[in-house]
């Protein structure tokens, strides 16, 4: 039982199986945010996730999980992590409001009183570490996993603002880090004129994008400057080298885009604030996207004093601004149906521009957050851009003539195996499930995006999940905008899908509730989608970390007549194992636990 101050009283096993579910959950968020750079909850929400669960592991220290994503930064595939970095890139300990600022205010007064202070802004786009060797740039990567990253170095090499080659007298070896972004009128200028599905959702997704690629779109490239804010390892550059400030003096000597200008000191809190507050005001007017400010210690020997942690370092903390809000007025309301079939409502908006997107619809979350905050044709309402991309209504400045509704919503929850093939009541339902099936949370086919899959439905080509496997590339060269290259490029992913983990293929089918950690568990545990079907209740809930509700889930989908077809249909195809001895209909567990070797391929055995 956790025994600090504001620990939560929980018995070490409900402790223990809520921090290893948010781990999952943080997990997929870090996945989406990092390697796709396409977050699907704002920023806050995901800040309190990870909050909960820095709370708790410091509450239970002995249950925390060695692997807990608390123990690094970012995500990526590891196999891409092929540069090194000087030292480990952290991210920094940041809240919405001061806290963060304050914690560190407190840690520097343990030290030393009246210590500047440096304030920057704090720039959103993609962290990048450049190594520096006899003045040339040798190698550029990104954050990674903190301790090496993707190599990056040739699009590195053609941003605006980082030196090839340094001016000298320059050491024979330097690493510099700093955030590469878009710039953001050129962001805006190029955006003006495409549709949503061509373009870049935010400048940090542009840079990320752009700078990942083997193959970047030339303006995008064009687009993107280089805004330094650390010499890695300064004391090992002389003695003569005391602050942070004086660091950056010397990056501006050797050609970096140092803006002296961009970095102010302050003493106290009360100084912090005002320039938070300036960037806050002028924040607009930046050349880049910036989502907070970054407040360090100047004095490298206190730096070096305080020390890094896992995640962050000692010495500085970030103080991120509230979500970007705009005044609009809703035109209409839109509804639209998820995979599982549940409705949620969408409001069309007047265009407003926002954090530099254009904004036409706004989410609402649910019906009943539509009708808590007033919503309907007419209001006028302030939009927020949550974790800089997901434009929501937020208030309703004044109502519309007409209070929300009638509401024509779903009561009940939708059959559990509802809309797993195409009719025309299923249409919009079936058209989200094939989406998630094919998209990267499913088997990951690049090139069938929302407008190419209505073409396939519509015309009878896809009927039901398992369909995609009997594409023919025939049926796929007459989409709109393909040709026979990117039919055959289709054609062959889907081929290659035919044998997905197990896992892939359970959170690709889309059981309601169960989402990448539990499709994880589960795959851990089944080798064969068979055996997955066939498991009871009881087998199931066992499963550690498995509520029993999603237990009860998967067993009920499994059982029901859309499961049982679906089922059918992949063994049909061969995309699962047929059972070892279909005519027997009741397998028992140790029957399927004998079994398992059978299925596994001979060097797991
Ligand atoms: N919405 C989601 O699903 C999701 C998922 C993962 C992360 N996130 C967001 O990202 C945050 C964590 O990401 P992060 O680890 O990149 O941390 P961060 O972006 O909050 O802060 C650390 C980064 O700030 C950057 N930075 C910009 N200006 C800087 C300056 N002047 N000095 C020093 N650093 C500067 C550096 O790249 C550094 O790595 C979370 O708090 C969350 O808000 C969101
Ligand atoms: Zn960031």
């Amino acid at each position: 039982v956790g025994a600090s101050a504001g620990c939560p009283e929980l018995v070490p096993v409900v402790a223990k199986k809520r921090m290893a579910d948010l781990g999952g959950e943080i997990r997929y968020h870090d996945d989406l945010y990092y390697r796709g750079a396409r977050p699907v909850v704002s920023d806050a929400a995901y800040d309190r996730l990870l909050g909960e669960l820095l709370r708790l592991e410091g509450c239970f220290p002995e249950l925390a999980d060695p692997a807990s994503p608390t123990a690094g930064v970012g995500s990526s595939d590891k196999e891409k992590l092929t540069v090194a970095h000087e030292g480990p890139m952290l991210s920094l300990n940041s809240t919405v409001g001061s806290e963060a600022v304050e914690a560190l205010l407190r840690r520097l007064a343990q030290h030393r009183i009246g210590e500047p202070l440096l304030v920057q802004p704090k720039v959103d786009g993609l962290p990048v570490e450049l190594l520096y060797k006899k003045g040339r740039l040798v190698s550029a990567a990104t954050r990674g996993d903190g301790l090496s990253g993707e190599d990056v170095t040739e699009r590195a090499g053609r941003v605006q603002g980082i030196p090839r080659q340094l001016i000298p007298p320059f050491p024979e070896r330097l690493a510099v880090r700093g955030e590469v972004y878009a710039d953001l009128p050129l962001f805006a200028a190029a955006q003006a004129g495409k549709t949503q599905e061509e373009w870049y959702s935010t400048p940090r997704y542009l840079a990320a994008a752009t700078l990942r690629t083997g193959n970047p779109d030339p303006w995008a490239l064009a687009a993107l400057r280089f805004f330094p804010y650390q010499l890695v390892n300064p004391l090992s550059l002389g003695r003569t080298l005391e602050s942070e400030r004086q660091a950056l003096q010397r990056l501006a000597a050797w050609g970096f885009p140092v803006a002296a200008a961009e970095s102010r000191t302050a003493r106290n809190l009360e100084e912090i604030r005002a320039v938070y507050r300036h960037y806050l005001i002028h924040r607009s007017e930046q050349p880049f996207a910036i989502d907070g400010i970054v407040v360090k210690a100047d004095s490298l020997s206190l730096q070096k004093k305080l020390g890094e942690g896992r995640r962050a370092p000692s010495w500085a903390a970030a103080w991120k601004f509230p979500p970007a809000t705009v005044r609009t007025t809703v035109v209409g309301i839109d509804w639209s149906t998820g995979r599982t079939g549940r409705r949620t409502p969408v409001a069309e908006v007047a265009p407003v521009t926002l954090g530099g997107i254009s904004v036409a619809r706004a989410s609402l979350h649910s019906e009943a957050e539509m009708v808590r905050l007033g919503v309907s044709a007419g209001a006028e309402v302030i939009v927020a851009l949550m974790g800089d991309v997901i434009p929501q209504i937020i208030e309703v400045v004044s109502r519309g003539p007409h209070p929300p509704g009638p509401l024509d919503l779903l009561t009940e929850a939708p059959a559990i195996d509802a809309c797993l093939s195409d009719s025309p009541q299923c249409r919009e339902q079936f058209l989200a499930r094939a989406l998630h099936f094919v998209s990267n949370k499913g088997l990951d086919i690049p090139g069938l995006g929302a407008g190419r899959l209505r073409t396939l439905i519509e015309a009878g080509r896809v009927t039901d999940l398992p369909s995609f496997f009997e594409l023919q590339e025939s049926d796929l060269a007459f989409l709109p905008g393909f040709g026979a290259d990117s039919a055959r490029q289709v054609s062959e992913s889907l081929a290659a899908a035919r044998r997905p983990p197990v896992s892939r293929l359970i959170r690709a089918i889309g059981i309601p509730g169960i989402g990448p950690a539990n499709a994880e568990r589960l795959g851990s545990h089944f080798p064969n989608l068979e055996y997955l079907a066939a498991a009871g209740v009881e087998e199931l809930s066992a499963i550690p970390g498995l509520q029993s509700e999603r237990a009860g889930n998967v067993r009920a989908f499994f059982a029901s007549s859309g499961g049982q077809k679906l089922l059918k249909r992949l063994r049909l195809l061969g995309i699962v194992e047929p059972p070892e001895e279909p005519e027997s209909a009741a397998i028992t567990t140790t029957h399927r636990r004998g079994s398992f070797s059978a299925v596994l391929p001979p060097t797991l055995k």
